[in-house]
């Protein structure tokens, strides 16, 4: 599996709200002030009369900025006045960013500004009454009053990631609610817990898209784009909030790293856990955490509740409520021991787990079977594409669901160059890739319009598979596969496979068309082949490499891995691997506690091995840490160089690239390229047609770069002054020696017989073709990523010395 650093790209896509906050003037602020209190009062009329909304849904709220000026800063009293649309209180850099930010503009810029999101949230109002739950908005609110556990069910295209948060944001229970906090030494601190929603999403697309989306229909600018902004979102190298968030979404990883800093999670009211049938290693570990929060003593919160609502359209809801029943219980036992009385079995039988069904979905979408077995899926998608093409009207874009960047872009040219030979009276065809290692900027182009007489067809990996609205589509095309990561116990490597998805996974895929519209799904597999999937996806925890998610936990205080949480356990032989994994990379004392090392791991956005590396490139000095971190950021994007399919064009591309190419290995080439295109100060899309390396990739290679070298200053592993632009000689054994730190289990020998055996496990592996050392015979090789198709491969492969690797394994 590739070790993956996840990247940041800006967040030019928010054109439409990237105006520069405006301060406001004392007059105005005043009238706004008065306007909030007369809102007060209505309000705190309104429940005294009845502690509910009398609303079906939730009104369109009120789309008016709060201003930011000094009046503003009044309003963020800890208490949060009724009636009050709460604010967390901003720290004084939060107020003092602000104020610089804040160009001087007239209060009629800001009127002219906002009165078209006001107008835009009225359009969608109405849109937004149709959907299927917005009839359930009062059901939703009032179990929710009552428990502190939700579970929500609903079709794609309910209207779950978008409706639950602004149905919840108004509610009594989710304003800032002032708390004692104890303190260690038993005396306690005053705080203010809760205020915010957190909605976490498996992808960073998703966390995104939908906070736009729901930044739109409450009328209210996105994230850091105004101090007024209600709704932000927080992705991995990305966050964009302001100090007037209440709705946040956010990546599973994103909620667990706040939860480093902060356990007991009080900024928040609630926390809906989105789509969590997808069940990646963090919605795991998120619901886990969670359960523990939830039924304890919230004694970190002052004992102010959280509520957790957990949703999807297909998970297995009853095994989710037995596992949050299973923790009052536990928490039952552990009180009625403490207090051997009856007060905790009282309060123990509200606890139960509310659920909620929404049945229907807005639009119908008609399923197509392919009648016959397909071969080869590329191919059977390029004939549907052009076949609803011909046949269906305009508008009506095409999603199509691929395995990954190299089935993508393989479509994508073929698609092109069909499309180039189309009789011209037709309407024109634009291709978009959508995958995770596609810059950010690039991913969002998916959402824009497509232009006149042109339809859209986007060609995505499972990225889109969950929780993102295309606006547009209408036709969903699905190859029945998905890449997965498979942990190979035996070899002690994740290896990255081409597996059948599940039922569930189907479902989402034919879930993203009908959203605006009447739909069609085609199946590039038989109904036969569907009926035999599996129904639901094996959860990540069960197939995959332990490790990221054993330092998360270390890191969050759970010492004792067996008591936790899980929502299914993980084979003790895989944990046992985990430990050992994290043992020998020294983020783990020979105690099991978390050691320094893991410490500084786990506040790093990369993978513990990587992790490892960078901190063994930062003891061999700031040099070698620059440069590998180039290298890191190679490994972040799937694959730098072109591919070169055909005899004549490995070729051209070995002509093109020999000044790139390193005797060492991919490592020291991928740090050559960096380097040269860095260097090129004329045309870099130019350079790197010219040496057959992927232009996008490099943009993405240098964001991450750019990201990674803060990161590193930031935790002091950089000078200030580091140099970054350094021209010397790049120190190719110190380089290799800091991956062996991370990968020393990743390395083979070259045994007589010619071939590579693991140095752990002795399996025979292979040089992958894409490798500059394919062919190359060394002593010994350090690799990445271990792929299997017909054989055993390893990628991203250097040359080594047998001693590094016996040091290495020494720690
Ligand atoms: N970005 C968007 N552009 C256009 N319409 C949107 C967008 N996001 C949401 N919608 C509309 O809101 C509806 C509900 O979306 P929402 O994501 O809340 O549903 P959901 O129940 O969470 O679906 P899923 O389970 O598929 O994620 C969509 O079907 C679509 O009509």
């Amino acid at each position: 599996m590739p070790e993956k650093v996840h990247t940041h790209f800006g967040d030019s896509d928010e054109d439409s709200f990237t105006q520069t906050p405006n301060p406001v003037s004392d007059q105005v602020a005043g009238q706004e002030i008065a306007r909030k209190k007369r809102r007060s009062k209505k309000r705190k009329h309104d429940e005294t009369a009845d502690n509910t909304q009398p609303r079906n849904g939730e009104s369109i709220p009120d789309p008016e900025p709060v201003p930011i000026a000094k009046p503003t800063i009044k309003e963020f009293t800890p208490e949060g006045k009724p009636g009050d649309i709460p604010q967390p209180p901003p720290t004084k850099t939060q107020v003092a960013k602000h104020e610089t930010k804040s160009k001087p503009k007239s209060f009629s810029d800001t009127k002219t500004n906002f009165a078209p999101l006001r107008e835009r949230a009225n359009a969608l109002y109405e849109l937004r009454k149709k959907l299927p739950i917005f009839g359930h908005a009062d059901e939703i609110r009032h179990k929710l009053r009552a428990h502190d556990v939700m579970l929500l069910v609903g079709e794609t295209g309910s209207g779950k990631s978008t409706q639950i948060p602004q149905f919840l944001v108004n509610e009594f229970w989710c304003r800032p609610t002032p708390a004692q906090i104890p303190k260690e030494d038993g005396s306690t601190r005053s705080a203010t817990v809760g205020g915010c929603i957190a909605i976490t999403q498996p992808r960073r697309v998703a966390a995104i898209t939908l906070a736009r989306r729901v930044a739109e229909e409450m009328g209210t600018p996105l994230g850091s784009s105004s101090p007024a902004s209600k709704v932000g979102y927080a992705v991995r190298f990305d966050t964009s909030v302001s100090p007037s968030t209440r709705i946040k979404f956010l990546t599973e990883g994103m909620l667990l790293q706040e939860m480093l800093h902060d356990p007991w999670l009080t900024k928040y009211s609630a926390v809906v856990v989105d789509e969590v049938h997808e069940r990646g290693i963090n919605v795991d570990l998120t619901v886990g955490f969670l359960r523990n929060l939830v039924s304890g003593k919230k004694e970190g919160r002052g004992g102010v509740p959280l509520k957790v609502v957990v949703m999807s359209a297909t998970a297995d809801m009853e095994s989710l409520t037995g596992f949050f029943q299973e923790g009052f219980k536990i928490q039952e036992r552990e009180q009625k021991h403490v207090s051997n009385g009856d007060a905790a079995e009282k309060k123990e039988t509200a606890k139960e787990i509310a659920a909620c069904h929404i049945k229907g979905r807005q639009f119908p979408v008609k399923t197509i079977y392919s009648p016959e077995p397909v071969h080869d899926f590329v191919d059977a998608a390029l004939k549907v594409i052009f076949q609803i093409h011909y046949k269906e009207p305009m508008p009506g874009d095409i999603l199509v669901f691929l395995t990954g960047q190299e089935t993508v872009e393989a479509l994508e040219h073929l698609v092109n160059e069909y499309a180039t030979g189309m009789d011209p009276s037709l309407p024109r065809i634009q291709v978009l890739p959508l995958f995770a290692a596609l810059p950010q900027v690039a991913q969002q182009r998916v959402f824009q319009p497509a232009p006149p007489r042109t339809r859209k067809v986007i060609l995505a990996t499972n990225i889109a598979e969950t929780s993102v609205t295309v606006s547009g589509v209408r036709y969903v095309v699905d190859c029945g596969k998905a890449k997965v990561k498979q942990f190979r116990t035996r070899l002690g490597l994740d290896s990255l496979l081409v597996k059948p998805i599940s039922k569930s996974a189907a479902i989402q895929r034919k879930g993203r068309a009908g959203r605006e519209a009447p739909g069609q799904c085609f199946r590039l597999y038989t109904e036969k082949d569907y009926l035999t999937l599996d129904e639901t996806n094996t959860p990540e925890i069960l197939r995959c490499d332990l490790s990221q998610a054993l330092l998360n936990m270390k890191a969050r205080g759970v010492d004792d891995i067996v008591r936790f949480p899980f929502l299914t356990r993980p084979p003790r032989e895989a944990l046992e691997k985990a430990l050992l994994q994290l043992l020998n990379i020294d983020a783990l004392q020979d105690s099991g506690k978390i050691s320094d090392i893991g410490l500084q791991i786990a506040k790093l956005p990369l993978t513990p091995t990587l992790g490892r590396v960078l901190l063994a490139a930062a003891e061999n000095g700031p040099d070698c840490l620059i440069d590998v971190i180039d290298i890191i950021s190679c490994l972040s994007v799937e694959n730098i160089f072109l591919n070169t399919t055909s005899e004549e064009k490995k070729e051209a591309a070995e002509m093109a690239r020999r000044d790139l190419y390193r005797r060492e290995g991919d490592h020291l080439t991928m740090l050559a390229t960096v380097r040269a295109y860095a260097s090129e100060n004329a045309d870099r899309k130019a350079w790197a047609e010219r040496h057959l390396v992927s232009h996008r990739a490099m943009q993405s290679v240098m964001d991450v770069r750019k990201q990674l070298r803060t990161q590193c200053r930031q935790a002091k592993l950089l000078p200030r002054d580091d140099g970054s632009n350094h021209t010397s000689d790049p120190a190719p054994i110190l380089i290799l020696q800091s991956f062996l730190r991370g990968f020393g289990t990743n390395t083979a020998r070259l045994v007589p017989d010619g071939s590579y055996r693991t140095v752990v496990g002795n399996q025979t592996v292979a040089i992958h073709p894409s490798s500059v050392l394919y062919g190359k015979k060394v002593e010994a090789i350090m690799y990445n990523e271990f792929v299997f198709t017909n054989r055993s491969y390893a990628r991203g492969v250097s040359a080594v010395q047998m001693d590094w690797v016996g040091e290495a394994l020494a720690g």
